[in-house]
This record gives structure tokens, C-alpha cells and sequence, in this order.
């Protein structure tokens, strides 16, 4: 039984609004154009959107594209502030604060401490420049390791673990494939062992076998870290393969919440019914 104690993180009525809100879209009632004011264009590329994750649960966020996955992610690992809402996080202080409001250090910090994250283009989430192991060195340095033997042995861990030869640990990332820098990307949001992974259409753009691979990387993580995450995707074959949860959203709302197998086998909205019946 989950029980709020066992909450990873707590998210409560977060909006983000592109455009300065009229007298008309400030109103609860006000009837938008898919997520755009009408009277105003003010885009709500996330409206009022409340979820838990569990501790060491995968929630899935499915939904069409402009349906606000990504600023949502964006918003919880802080490259992006809300216009409004609430965020708690266990890892940090029990959740007894709201963590939007904490100063950018304060934010950085549990960046570094508590969270991973794995963007859809890997240029947004490693030095392409860099060797991976000198991505991963970075990130363990962010989180307060000081000792260089330490950061390699966990580098070589991380490397090995998601299948980069240690021959090419001092290669850049740019000299690899699209599936190889995805799985540099994976080593290093863990290399610090976070509590809360967040990942973002992380299999885009990759080969169908590849992305198997990636996919079964990262169930195979979950079993063994027990890491609680976060997986965003347009699709229903990989949110059905990993989340133990999942939430739809359509036009910067969630639409429905559930259990993955029942969202799946009895959908209620209109939206996730259309999109449950067209991969069958
Ligand atoms: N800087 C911005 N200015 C105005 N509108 C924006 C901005 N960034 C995002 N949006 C709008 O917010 C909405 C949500 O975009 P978002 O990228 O979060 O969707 P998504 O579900 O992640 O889509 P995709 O699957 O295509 O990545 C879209 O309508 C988008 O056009």
C-alpha cells in the first residue's frame, strides 16, 4: 500500500503560462483554444497540474505533442520556473518546503544531490567536448566528491554498466553514436546515485534496437537502485514496458491518472482512449 510517507516527491497545482494572462483566461471557467487563450494568446503550456511519485515507482507522462511533458520536467529540474504551483521533494527536507521558492543556490544544489536528469538530445546533458569520463567526474565534483580515484572507479562502474567499452571512456561523446550518447547521458545523471531520475523522450530519434537496449538499461537500473523516476514519452509501447503509473496530458493538463495496466486495458478520457485504441 503506498502511503503519503512513501512520497518521493509531491507536485501541487504547478502552471506555466507563456503571455501575460487578461481579465478573460484568469478566470476558471475561461474556455481555451486547445491551450491558448483566445481573447489574450497567453499559451498554458502546463495548467495546473498536481501528481506523487512514489518512492521507487516509475511514473510515465504520456501525451500528444504541445501537450507540456517537457516543461514540466524542464520546471522540475529547474531550468524552468513556474509562474505558479508547488514543489516537494522527500530527499531534500521531508517535503516540508517548497522548493520553487529556494534561492538558485539552494536549487543547484539539489540538482546535484538529488536529481538526474536525461534530456532527448544529449547535447543539452553533456560537454561533448569532454571525455564521458570527464562528463561523469563533472557531475560527481557538482555533488561534493573531491577524490580522483573514487570518481574514476565510479565512472569505470557507470561506463560499464550501460555498455561503453572503458577503451573509449576518454573519448568525447561527439565521436559517438546517437544511442552511445544517450547511454553516456544515463551513466552520468547516475553516477551520483540520485533518489529522483527524470528523463525526457530519452529514446527518441534512436534505432528500434537501440532503443530496446536503452529501455532495458533502464528498467535493469530501476531494479537494482531502486531509484524512483520520472519517464516522459509520446509513446505507449514504452510506457507500457517500464511504468508501474502513468498520467496522460492533453493541452497542458492531466487528463487522467492510473495504474499503467489500467490506463491501458480501461482508459476513461476520450483523448487516451483514441490513443490507447490506435497502437492495438
Ligand atoms: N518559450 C515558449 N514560448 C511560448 N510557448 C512555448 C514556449 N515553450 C513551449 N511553449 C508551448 O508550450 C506548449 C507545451 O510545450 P512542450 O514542449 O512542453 O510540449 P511537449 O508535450 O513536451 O511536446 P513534444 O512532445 O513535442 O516535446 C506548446 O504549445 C509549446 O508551443
Amino acid at each position: 500500500m503506498k502511503t503519503a510517507d512513501n512520497l518521493a516527491i509531491s507536485v501541487s497545482n504547478v502552471s506555466k503560462f507563456y503571455g501575460d494572462r487578461c481579465s478573460y483566461c484568469v478566470e476558471d471557467d475561461a474556455v481555451l483554444n486547445r491551450n491558448m487563450c483566445p481573447e489574450c494568446h497567453t499559451v498554458f503550456a502546463c495548467d495546473d497540474v498536481s501528481f506523487d511519485l512514489h518512492n521507487g515507482e516509475i511514473l510515465g507522462i504520456v501525451g500528444e505533442s504541445g501537450s507540456g511533458k517537457s516543461t514540466l520536467m524542464k520546471m522540475l529540474y529547474f531550468d524552468q520556473t513556474p509562474s505558479e504551483g508547488e514543489y516537494r521533494i522527500s530527499g531534500f527536507d521531508g517535503r516540508q518546503t517548497d522548493v520553487f521558492g529556494l534561492s538558485s543556490q539552494a536549487k543547484r544544489q539539489i540538482r546535484n544531490e538529488i536529481l538526474g536528469m536525461v534530456y532527448q538530445n544529449p547535447v543539452y546533458g553533456l560537454k561533448m567536448e569532454f571525455s564521458s569520463m570527464s562528463n561523469i567526474a563533472e557531475k560527481l565534483i557538482a555533488s561534493g566528491s573531491r577524490h580522483v580515484g573514487g570518481m574514476t572507479e565510479v565512472g569505470d562502474h557507470f561506463l560499464g554498466k550501460v555498455n561503453i567499452p572503458l577503451s573509449r571512456k576518454f573519448d568525447p561523446p561527439k565521436n559517438f553514436s546517437g544511442g552511445m550518447q544517450q547511454r553516456v547521458q544515463i551513466a552520468k545523471a547516475l553516477s551520483n546515485y540520485p533518489p529522483v531520475l527524470l528523463l525526457d523522450e530519452v529514446t527518441t530519434g534512436l534505432d528500434l534496437s537501440v532503443q530496446a537496449d536503452v529501455l532495458e538499461l533502464i528498467k535493469e537500473i530501476q531494479r537494482e537502485l531502486g531509484i524512483s523516476m520520472i519517464v516522459v514519452s509520446h509513446d505507449l509501447a514504452i510506457i507500457r514496458m517500464l511504468c508501474d503509473r502513468t498520467m496522460v496530458m492533453l493541452d497542458g493538463s492531466v487528463i487522467e491518472t492510473g495504474i499503467t495496466d489500467q490506463i491501458l486495458e480501461d482508459p476513461q478520457h476520450a483523448y487516451t482512449q483514441q490513443l490507447v485504441y490506435s497502437i492495438l
